[in-house]
C-alpha cells in the first residue's frame, strides 16, 4: 500500500463526510478567492501576510454555516512559496475546525506525473491534501485514475469539469452532439460510483449552463456523487438558473459562490450573513 493510502480507515468516506455537512450546515460551498482587488477592499495587502489574515477571517466567518470552503490555488500560487505555505496554513486550520475543504487546482496530466498530483492533493499526510481538489479530464477521464483511486483510499473526493460556467467551454465540452464530451465524462463519473452510497467521484457543472446538461443528457440525477455548481452570485446566476440548470439533480448540487460573498467582508458579522442569505436563497 503507498504510504499516501496509509491513514484510509481513520476518515469516514467523503461522501458520507459530504452528506453529514450539508445536513448540519446547509449547501452552500464558499469559494475563498484572494484577488487583489479583494484583498484592497479589506484594506490588507496584496501580499502573503494580506492572503492569510483574508483567508482565516473567511474560514472563520463562513465555516459554521457553509458545506464546504474552495480555495482557488492560483490565487495563492502567485505569492510563490509564502502564498502555498498560505494555503497550507488555511487548509489546517479548516481541518481543524472540521470544516471540509475543496483544493480548487483544476489539475490533469498524462498516468505517471498524475500520480504526483493526486498524492500533491490527496496523499495523507501531504501539507496541501485538502478534503477533495477538483480535476480536468482534458487529457481523458482514464488519465485521472491515480487521483479517483487515492482519493477513494483515504476518503477524499474529486470534482471533475464536466459542463463549466464559462462561455467558451462549449467549444470544448459540447462537441459531438448526443455523444458529448461532457456526456462521456458525466458516465464515467456516475460509473465510478456505482455502488456505493453515496460516491466520492463529483461534478463540476457551472450553474451558468442553462439547460445543456439535460440537451446533452448528462444523467446528472443518477450520478450518485456531488455536483460543485460554480457560477452563482459574480457570474450571474441565481436560484432561477440553478432550477433550470439541474432539475431533479438539484438536491445533489453544492452551489458555490465566491466573490459575491467575499465582497460582504471584512466585518465577520457581515461575511457570514452573506454566505447564510445566499445558502438559504438558493435551498
Ligand atoms: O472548478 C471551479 O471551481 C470552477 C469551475 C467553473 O466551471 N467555473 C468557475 O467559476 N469555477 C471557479 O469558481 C469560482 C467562481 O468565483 P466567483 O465567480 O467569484 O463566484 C472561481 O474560483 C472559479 O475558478
Amino acid at each position: 500500500m503507498p504510504p499516501e493510502a496509509g491513514a484510509a480507515a481513520s476518515r469516514a468516506p467523503f461522501g458520507e463526510r459530504l452528506a453529514a455537512a450539508r445536513a448540519a450546515k446547509g449547501s452552500l460551498c464558499v469559494g475563498i478567492d484572494p484577488h487583489p482587488a479583494l484583498l484592497g477592499a479589506w484594506g490588507l495587502d496584496d501580499s502573503p501576510s494580506g492572503l492569510e489574515r483574508f483567508s482565516l477571517a473567511v474560514l472563520d466567518a463562513v465555516g459554521p454555516v457553509a458545506a464546504a470552503v474552495k480555495p482557488q490555488v492560483a490565487l495563492y500560487e502567485r505569492h510563490g512559496a509564502r502564498g502555498l505555505a498560505v494555503l497550507e496554513a488555511l487548509l489546517a486550520h479548516a481541518a481543524e475546525a472540521g470544516v471540509l475543504t475543496i483544493a480548487d487546482a483544476k489539475r490533469g496530466d498524462i498516468g505517471s506525473t498524475m500520480q504526483a498530483y493526486a498524492e500533491a492533493w490527496l496523499g495523507e499526510g501531504r501539507p496541501l491534501a485538502a478534503d477533495a481538489v477538483t480535476l480536468n479530464p482534458y487529457l481523458g477521464f482514464e488519465s485521472l485514475r491515480p487521483a479517483i483511486d487515492l482519493a477513494a483510499a483515504t476518503g477524499r473526493g474529486v470534482f471533475v469539469l464536466a459542463l463549466t460556467s464559462n462561455p467558451e467551454g462549449r467549444s470544448v465540452q459540447h462537441v459531438g452532439g448526443d455523444a458529448s464530451v461532457a456526456r462521456s465524462i458525466a458516465h464515467a463519473a456516475a460509473a465510478e460510483n456505482a455502488g456505493s452510497a453515496p460516491g466520492h467521484v463529483g461534478l463540476v457543472v457551472g450553474a451558468t449552463i442553462g439547460d445543456a446538461a439535460q440537451r446533452l443528457g448528462l444523467g446528472l440525477a443518477s450520478l450518485n456523487g456531488p455536483i460543485l455548481a460554480p457560477g452563482v452570485g459574480a457570474q450571474g446566476a441565481g436560484p432561477e438558473e440553478l432550477g433550470a440548470a439541474f432539475g431533479d439533480a438539484l438536491p445533489f448540487v453544492l452551489p458555490t459562490s465566491s466573490r459575491a460573498i467575499l465582497a460582504a467582508g471584512p466585518a465577520p458579522g457581515n461575511l457570514r450573513a452573506a454566505a447564510e442569505r445566499t445558502r438559504d436563497e438558493l435551498a
